[in-house]
């Protein structure tokens, strides 16, 4: 077996810092101490408490491929099965007959408003969107029906006033052309697939292209920077489910690239967004950056070990570094936005951030969407709308907001490089763990229960009287 267990604190012995091959960054000097979380995360000696698909895949990175007997790994990088000897020489045998293939992951949103409804009762039907224990799981779907019916007048509005459904499915195609003429231009021509998790096209669709191109190696690109069990763990475990049924599928070499926040060209790309939207104020240096990233609740990170604050710290700990090294010295705030039900969500909220800051007489403020790559239901109407109104009811005076970064050049050149770097590590995926391995309260059932229950009751009685809420998605 040549991979390692993952251990994710290992920069420091990497020291992958502006590493030319690869282009990773040096992390938040602070990270050391806040991996304990992802090392139980990514240990496949740990029972899986993270809702991770591939709890037995191990990760594999350039820097393991040239160092697997170091006992510490990177945490940035592509998530592989153990290759064994003769599938190596196997996979280099075929060679010349290789079909690549790229899956981009996606939310998936409503194209019209009739789709609303069945949008949100997919995404709620999700065991990672509404985490219930599995005793209580014949209940997700008459909870989907009953809250996804609920709220659907509310999200209704919301896509009505950004022109009737979300742009996601437009965005993400043309993500996947420019990425596609990216790898060509790099040589290395491949189909790009796109799989939605909650609309269309769905995953299925895109897998079962996948199988009828007859694509001989994969690599699977969520479009979400940073992983969380509700994102990018998500759509896997539906991708694992799908190629464990199919013969030919659980034979085919797959990578996947679980996040990639960390890369050099996202950095530059989101930095170069920042810098130009800065020059459109008066004064650029007195302006706020104001980092606003999607929030998950805050159960995911303490008790179920998602990485994604980790992450999300750190992804704005290197475009601030980066910015500095440009001479860019302004003040920043990350905060979290679209908070759903009465649970508590990753803190601050960006909503009470925003008020602080105006009535604190910060008079400029630049809003940074970092959670996703494309303009969404929740940048174009929650950030553009809700939070710039209340943002100038608290005395902020000059707003500004980032665009998402769509098919920008250096972004998508970037994605391309990602992808070549992970085509080597694609192995066959081997059965997955059963439900009970991925069970989140498989440490402490009854306390886990108690807790979905109450939560899950909770967000059932202000879902159904909204007016209870501060603030939802
Ligand atoms: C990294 C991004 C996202 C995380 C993390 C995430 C978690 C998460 N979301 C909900 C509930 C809803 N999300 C909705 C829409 C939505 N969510 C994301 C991204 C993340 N979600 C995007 C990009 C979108 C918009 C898609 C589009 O149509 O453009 C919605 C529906 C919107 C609405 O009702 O107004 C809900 C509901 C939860 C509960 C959650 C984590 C547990
Ligand atoms: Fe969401």
């Amino acid at each position: 077996m040549d991979a390692v267990t993952i251990r994710s604190s290992c920069y420091k012995s990497f020291n992958l810092s502006k590493s030319k091959s690869y282009k990773y960054y040096t992390p938040h000097p602070s990270l050391h101490a806040r991996q304990i979380t992802c090392r139980s995360f990514w240990s496949s000696e740990s029972s899986d408490t993270t809702g991770s698909a591939f709890p037995n895949l191990q990760l594999r990175t350039p820097i393991q491929s040239r160092s697997l007997a170091g006992k510490t790994l990177c945490s940035a990088g592509v998530w592989t099965h153990p290759i064994s000897g003769t599938e190596m020489s196997e996979s280099h045998a075929h060679a010349e007959e290789e079909k690549v293939g790229v899956l981009l992951l996606n939310l998936g949103g409503p194209e019209t408003l009739n789709d609303v409804q069945p949008f949100l009762y997919n995404l709620f039907a999700d065991p990672d969107i509404i985490r219930l224990p599995r005793l209580f799981r014949f209940l997700q779907r008459p909870l989907a029906k009953l809250i996804s019916t609920l709220r659907a007048p509310k999200s209704k509005e919301g896509y009505a006033s950004i022109g009737g459904g979300s742009p996601l499915r437009k965005i993400t195609d043309e993500q996947a052309d420019a990425l596609k003429m990216a790898l060509e231009a790099k040589e290395v021509p491949a189909n790009v697939y796109v799989a939605m998790r909650y609309w269309y096209p769905f995953t299925e669709e895109a897998v079962q292209q996948i199988k009828k191109d007859k694509i001989t190696k994969l690599v699977v690109l969520p479009l979400y920077p940073q992983y969380s069990i509700s994102t990018t763990g998500s759509s896997v475990r539906v991708l694992q489910s799908l190629f464990s049924e199919d013969k030919m599928l659980s034979r085919l070499p797959v990578a996947i690239i679980q996040s990639w926040y960390q890369r050099e060209g996202y950095v530059k790309s989101m930095a170069d967004l920042i810098q130009k939207e800065l020059q459109g104020f008066g004064s650029p240096e007195e302006v706020m950056i104001f980092f606003s990233a999607h929030g998950v609740p805050e159960t995911y990170v303490r008790d179920a070990g998602d990485p994604y604050k980790d992450q999300m710290e750190e992804c704005i700990y290197l475009i601030m570094q980066e910015l500095k090294a440009r001479g860019v010295d302004n003040d920043h705030k990350l905060a979290y936005q679209s908070r759903v039900g009465p649970v508590q969500w990753l803190k601050p909220y960006t909503d009470e951030v925003l008020v602080e800051l105006g009535k604190g007489g910060v008079k400029s403020l630049l809003a940074v969407p970092v959670s996703f790559v494309s303009e969404h239901i929740e940048t174009l109407e929650e950030i553009d709308m809700e939070y710039k109104e209340l943002a100038l009811e608290s005395g902020v005076e000059n707003w500004g907001r980032v665009p998402a970064l769509g098919c920008t050049s250096t972004f998508i050149t970037d994605l391309a490089d990602a992808v070549i770097e992970a085509l080597p590590s694609a192995t066959a995926m081997t059965p997955s763990t059963s439900e009970s391995e991925r069970s989140s309260f498989s440490q402490d059932p009854v306390k886990f229960a108690i807790k979905v229950l109450l939560g899950s009751f909770l967000a059932f009685i202000l879902l159904v009287f909204p007016s209870l809420k501060n603030q939802s998605v």
